[in-house]
Order: C-alpha cells, then sequence, then structure tokens
C-alpha cells in the first residue's frame, strides 16, 4: 500500500500545503506517535485498537464460528462499527457464502431479506460491544421469531459477539450460544480487525489471518515521520487540509468492491474527529461513477474538500470488444480496467487543473492483506488526526441524545429529549 501527497502540494494545487508546511508539521507527528505509542502500551481506551493484529486470536474466531458448517447465509445483525466493519470485509471479497447485514430497522427492508432465506441453512451473528442497542435488539427478536416461524432452532444457528455485559451476553449464556468477546477497548468503529468485523469474515471462508498480516505491515509502519508512514502521511495531510479550510474529505475508491469502505470510513472519521464544533466531514463517492454526478462539485464548488482516490493498481479485467461504431474506435481492443485507470488519473489532474488539493492511495489488489493495510492505516490515520486537532477521538457523547429522545418515545423511560420532540416547531407546506 502507498499513499501518494503529490497533489496537495502548493506545487501542484494552489490551495494545497508547501513542503515546509508538512516537514514543520512532522515536529508534531513525532509528539503524536510518542503519544500514540504510550497508550498501546498501556492498553488505554481506543489505543488499544492499534494492537488488535497481535491480540486479535484468529483461531478462537475460527472456533466459535467452526459448528456452522458450510451456510447458505449469514447474517450480521448490528449496527454502526458492528456491521460495517464486516460488511467492508465481506463485500469487497467474494464468498460462496452470502453474507447480508441488518443495520438498519427499515421494516420492508427487514421483512424482504427474511422471507428471502432458506433460515434453516443461515447463521445469525448478534454484534454488540453495549448489548443494549435497541435497533440491534429489536433485529435479533424480529429474527428469531422468524426462524421459529420457519421451524428452526434458532438457538443452533445463533452466536453472539458482545462485551463483558449486557443484555446480549446475558441471553447467550442463558442459551449456551457461542460467544465472542468484543475487546473492551476497542470502539466500534476501529473493531474490524477484532472478533466484530472477522467472525462473518470467518464464516465466509475468508483468510483472517491474511487480513490480520496485512495490518501488522502497517502497524509496522508506524513511525515519528510522516514520511515513513503511508498512514501518518494520510492523517498529517487531511488534519492540515482541514486547518486550511479543506473541512470535508470525499472518500473516493475506483472499485465496485470498496464501496461499503468509504461508509465504513464515514463513521470512522465522523464519529472520532467530529467534536467541539471541529472535524473533516466524510462524503461517500465511488470512481468512475461519481465522475458524472459530484466531480461537478469537487470541482467548481466551494474549495472546502479533500478528494481521496483509492485504487488497486492489479485486477482482473475485461476487454473491450473492437468496434467500427463512429467515435467509439479508440475504446476497441482496450479494457474497463484500462479505462478505469485512465478516468482515475484524469480525475486526479483534473482536480489539480482546478486548484483541489487530493490524495492518492494505491493498493496492490483488493485482497485479504491490503484490505487490512488498507484498514488499519486509516484507523491510525484517523488517531494521528486526533492527536493533532486535540479531540477526544475515542468517545462519541453527541450520538446519546437521539438514542434517549427514541427511547422516551417508546416508553422506555422519562426522557427530556422526549418532550423536546413533542414540542418540534411546525411549518407545513403540502
Ligand atoms: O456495538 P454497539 O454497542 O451496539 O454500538 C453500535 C454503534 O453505536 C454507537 O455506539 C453509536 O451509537 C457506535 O459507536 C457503535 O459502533
Amino acid at each position: 500500500m502507498q499513499v501518494d501527497l503529490g497533489n496537495v502540494l502548493d506545487t501542484a494545487s494552489a490551495h494545497g500545503v508547501s513542503r515546509e508546511t508538512l516537514e514543520r508539521l512532522d515536529g508534531r507527528v513525532a509528539d503524536a506517535h510518542d503519544r500514540i505509542e504510550q497508550g498501546r502500551e498501556d492498553n488505554e481506551h481506543g489505543y488499544e485498537a492499534l494492537n488488535l493484529p497481535s491480540t486479535t486470536d484468529p483461531d478462537a474466531i475460527r472456533e466459535a464460528v467452526s459448528r456452522f458448517d458450510d451456510p447458505d447465509a449469514v447474517i450480521t445483525v448490528g449496527i454502526g462499527g458492528s456491521a460495517l466493519g464486516a460488511a467492508t470485509l465481506t463485500d469487497a471479497l467474494d464468498s460462496d457464502v452470502d453474507a447480508y447485514y441488518l443495520d438498519n430497522v427499515d421494516p420492508e427492508a427487514v421483512d424482504s431479506l427474511l422471507d428471502s432465506l432458506d433460515l434453516s441453512q443461515t447463521v445469525v451473528n448478534v454484534v454488540s460491544r453495549s448489548g443494549t442497542t435497541a435497533e440491534t435488539l429489536a433485529n435479533f427478536l424480529v429474527v428469531r421469531e422468524a426462524m421459529a416461524d420457519a421451524g428452526v432452532d434458532w438457538a443452533d444457528r445463533t452466536f453472539v459477539t458482545t462485551g463483558e455485559e449486557g443484555n446480549l451476553r446475558d441471553l447467550a449464556e442463558k442459551h449456551d450460544l457461542p460467544l465472542l468477546p468484543v475487546p473492551d477497548g476497542v470502539p466500534g468503529r476501529f473493531s474490524v480487525l477484532s472478533t466484530v468485523g472477522l467472525a462473518a469474515a470467518a464464516i465466509c471462508g475468508h483468510d483472517i489471518e491474511a487480513i490480520l498480516d496485512g495490518a501488522a505491515a502497517q502497524e509496522a509502519r508506524l513511525s515519528d515521520s510522516l514520511f515513513d508512514s503511508p498512514a501518518y502521511a494520510y492523517g498529517a495531510v487531511s488534519f492540515a487540509l482541514a486547518e486550511r479550510g479543506m473541512l470535508q474529505n470525499a472518500m473516493m475508491p475506483y472499485a465496485e468492491s470498496l464501496e461499503t469502505f468509504s461508509e465504513w470510513f464515514a463513521q470512522l472519521w465522523a464519529e472520532s474527529l467530529g467534536k467541539d464544533g471541529l472535524g473533516q466531514t466524510p462524503l461517500r463517492a465511488l470512481g468512475a461513477t461519481d465522475q458524472h454526478s459530484q466531480l461537478q462539485l469537487y470541482r467548481a464548488g466551494p474549495r472546502d474538500k479533500l478528494v481521496t482516490l483509492v485504487r488497486a493498481t492489479e485486477r482482473d479485467d475485461v476487454d473491450i470488444p473492437e468496434t467500427d461504431l463512429d467515435g467509439l474506435a479508440y475504446l476497441g481492443g482496450s479494457s474497463l480496467g484500462e479505462l478505469l485507470d485512465a478516468e482515475f488519473e484524469a480525475t486526479e489532474a483534473s482536480l489539480v487543473a482546478a486548484d483541489r488539493p487530493n490524495v492518492r492511495i494505491e493498493l496492490e489488489r483488493v485482497d485479504e492483506y491490503s484490505l487490512g493495510e488498507l484498514l488499519y492505516a486509516m484507523e491510525a490515520a484517523c488517531v494521528l488526526y486526533g492527536e493533532l486537532a486535540n479531540v477526544d477521538t475515542f468517545v462519541q457523547p453527541a450520538v446519546e441524545w437521539g438514542k434517549r429522545a427514541a427511547r422516551g418515545l417508546l416508553g422506555g423511560g422519562d426522557f427530556e429529549e422526549a418532550d423536546a420532540v413533542a414540542d418540534k416547531e411546525r411549518l407545513v407546506v403540502e
């Protein structure tokens, strides 16, 4: 994996940063690295996530899922970091096992999925670090009833990944379900390289050891200089550009297999860095598709965006047949991969031509090792950015207000937030 910062330099883009700026910032990166390493050494909450390449036990994960022999499908019931990491992995990699995610409480979507599956051949993976998340528990109860209605013994087809205590752990212990622990000091958005992200990948037959090896490779690159660590290079440049007004970051992979990765990145970046009025808003984009959509805004809208372009340098390809169609002959004899690469490079150059800074991240190919590299590097980049921005990276207090309001509306307790909902201002136009 490599990170190319060329297009964020002021020699490329008038709104970029100078090498001198990066060299000055490198001193702060060294201090941040020392803080991060101390946090890792002391297994401090959050920093512990950066130890997962060595603390995650792939054998324990395989053991926990070993009873589920050759399922047709696996449904992960979880939300946020309890689903997005696993989804990033299983959506990026081919498998004979279909992986589905119930990470929302849209009744039509839940009903449609459950109706479509043979639940006797489906494994259910219920994931919640807290064990109290309403959406996850509600969906689990619905799935459990659907299995009962289908004559399936749900306890035979279900395993649980959860924290040290809570409703889910109680349920698993009551019904003697396979139980995987969520590592205590790892927030959900940083948990992909733990039981939370890897169990579904293991059920789908993916090489979870290779994922951890790739992550370990990026762990080994963490250093006291952004010029020696792809992860820190990305985190430092994202921070430096945000300080200069680039308060949005469009994550734009040129691979359909990485579309869910952008969603995972959005939670990691937003929930970690959106604190004290600060942060950099992650935008989900996809190349080449969004060249015919959001690129107009990225090139000609407000000068408030960093664009992050990600591609694999190796991929399976598809030839474009020769054609005598007027104006299209130039495509014939080429390939879709060559077209995708040309569009990737053209988009980079078009952004620079409009003085819009952009970073290139290149993986060798979209496989387990490279995914491990990318995921670990983005986590480390996020932790570094949080140190430089001096925010509390590993908490998310702002999400709690809405949870209390929703719970109050459903009669789950007496919460003043629910009263505020009743007092909504109205100006209805029909
Ligand atoms: O794993 P849990 O505890 O169900 O939490 C799910 C998600 O909800 C959040 O806690 C936010 O509400 C995320 O940080 C987390 O990934």
